[in-house]
């Protein structure tokens, strides 16, 4: 509050060398006060430019943007007193100028990148710091978790929020970071003002390709945090088991990164020679640098192993000893919503509750539960509205071909009908139990269990809501898979 900098102070320059005491810094016209920068930047759908003036009106003191957005605003522009900065990366040059307006982040920052496991790898990090007596926190789709805690809208906050929560989580005395970073927040360079020790990589499989223009374009775009965010003398963390996780390594070692391999390949710096798996957990032998050694793991699923020494290999990277690291690893506890034992019957069932929500997911994620599972697999899905429709008969399919039996519910309608969404999964698999109410199917999924049989219930992990038109009811798979094994077995499991 009561903040003022310079645009020297920010790092920037402004045409005529106008200067500016900047109050505040907005990406959104409707949010710009008296004094504020505004940083007008290309959008998907129209360009910020379009807004300046509006901004204007507001009482911007400085306008951030490009060539296009310059131009747009022209005429305004020409009549206001504000400093006008142009450049041809607003958005990179917003984040630079983000993190010299908050002045502060934790002293050792890393980020994790992939289509897949960036909460749980976030998470396992934060984990390992913890344990080694760190205050330790995570960034990403579950909020800012550990040592300080808030929610977050998105993934990868835009970077006014980021370098918020960075700073402040300084000022709460955290010393490490783990950070998701999100396609949507590299490609829009969101992290570009963030100093990282070491960057990780999990893998690469098709998604949001509503964003980018194809699979090239994704990867591009997770490239950016070798390329562009973590500087040379940065190490580079990266799964090789994955195709383009080699592809990665070889653009991290072309920049002079250290790379720290992590992987079932024998080759690998870090990398899997055995598992095997329990109920409840696994036990993990690996080596590192031809030391062996061995970990168990109250984790469910193959990939979650992984994931877990790939987090192991932030915390080296970023300059943890390495022993100490695989100490701590017996002390990782189940990411929420990610492969999650939710519940046990009296007859010793389970119920597991994970966020899988595309066909590749729920295959992952029941191919993966299933050495842990004695008896019968039982699966509960369902898809979202207002969402990818395609992968609706898909998430059918996937678990018709996995699971021994399947029930299709509700998963956040949205604003469509519930009963054409659970059709078009059904398309899938004919065969499946059809039960719209979520917290029936869980029931019913419940009830099903025979002793060793396993419930894994898809799609919402740690939600706490049921998106149903404009109303959020509260709805917690974990909580019903719980109140579902009360009702049925009596007292709390
Ligand atoms: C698709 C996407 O990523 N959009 C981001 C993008 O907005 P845009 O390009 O669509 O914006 P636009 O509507 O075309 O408007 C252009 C510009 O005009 C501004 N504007 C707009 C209207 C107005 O009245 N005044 C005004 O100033 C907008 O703030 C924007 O800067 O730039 C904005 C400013 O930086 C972001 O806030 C916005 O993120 C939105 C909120 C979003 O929902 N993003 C999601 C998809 C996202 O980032 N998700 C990832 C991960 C998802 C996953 O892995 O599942 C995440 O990290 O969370
Ligand atoms: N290493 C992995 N390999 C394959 N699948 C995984 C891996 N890690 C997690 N998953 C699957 O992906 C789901 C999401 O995991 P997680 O939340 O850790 O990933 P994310 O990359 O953060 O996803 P999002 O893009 O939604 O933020 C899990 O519930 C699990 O089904
Ligand atoms: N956050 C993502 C995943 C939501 C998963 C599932 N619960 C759904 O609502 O489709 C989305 O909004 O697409
Ligand atoms: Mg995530």
């Amino acid at each position: 509050m009561g903040r003022r900098k310079s645009l020297a102070e920010l790092g920037l320059t402004a045409q005529g060398g106008r200067k500016a005491e900047i109050t505040g810094l907005a990406v959104d016209s409707r949010e710009v006060r008296e004094g504020f920068l505004f940083a007008a930047l290309p959008g998907t759908r129209v360009h910020g430019g379009e807004f300046i003036q509006y901004a204007l009106r507001m009482g911007a003191g400085a306008i951030l943007t490009d060539a296009d957005g310059a131009r747009i605003a022209e005429a305004e522009l020409a009549e206001s007193e504000a400093a006008l900065i142009v450049t041809e990366d607003p958005r990179q040059a917003l984040s630079y100028c983000a993190a010299l307006w908050f002045g502060a982040q934790p002293e050792t920052v890393v980020a994790v990148t992939g289509t897949n496991g960036k909460t749980s790898v976030a998470s396992f990090t934060r984990q390992i710091w913890t344990a080694l007596g760190f205050e330790a926190v995570s960034i990403g789709t579950t909020g800012v978790e550990g040592a300080y805690e808030v929610p977050l809208k998105h993934t990868t906050p835009e970077p006014i929020t980021l370098h918020r929560v960075l700073a402040e989580s300084e000022a709460a005395g955290v010393t490490h970071a783990a950070m998701e970073a999100s396609s949507h927040g590299l490609a829009q360079r969101r992290l570009d003002g963030v100093r990282i020790a070491a960057a990780g990589f999990t893998n690469l499989t098709q998604d949001h390709l509503d964003y980018h223009a194809d699979l090239d374009e994704y990867f591009s775009a997770k490239a950016g945090l070798f390329t562009r965010v973590l500087s040379e003398d940065g190490v580079a963390v990266i799964n090789v088991d994955d195709e383009r996780g080699r592809d990665m390594a070889a653009i991290a070692r072309s920049r002079g990164q250290e790379v720290l391999s992590v992987g079932r390949r024998d080759g690998a710096d870090l990398h899997i020679i055995a598992r095997s798996f329990a109920p409840t957990g696994q036990v993990l032998r690996f080596q590192w640098h031809g030391r062996v050694g061995q970990a168990e793991l109250g984790l469910i699923g193959g990939f979650q192993s992984e994931n877990v020494l790939l987090a192991a290999g932030l915390a080296i990277g970023a300059g943890a000893d390495p022993d100490q690291v695989f100490d701590t690893l017996p002390r990782m506890q189940t990411v929420r919503g990610r492969m999650q034992l939710a519940a046990r019957r009296v007859n010793g069932a389970s119920v597991f509750v994970d966020y899988a929500h595309t066909p590749g997911a729920v295959e992952t994620a029941i191919k993966a539960l299933r050495p842990h599972v004695m008896g019968r697999l039982l699966v509960i899905v369902g898809a979202g509205g207002d969402r990818d429709r395609t992968k609706r008969p898909l998430m059918g399919q996937a678990a018709a071909e996995h699971a021994d039996l399947v029930i299709v519910t509700d998963d956040n309608p949205r604003s469509e009908d519930p009963a054409s969404i659970r059709s078009a999964v059904m398309l899938g698999c004919p065969e499946a139990l059809e039960v719209g109410d979520r917290a029936e199917a869980i029931l019913r999924g419940v009830d099903a269990l025979g002793p060793g049989d396993a419930l894994l219930i898809t799609g919402k992990g740690h939600e706490t809501g049921q998106i149903v038109g404009d109303n959020i009811f509260p709805f917690d798979d974990s909580e019903q898979a719980s109140v579902a094994v009360a009702a049925l077995d009596g007292g709390l499991a």
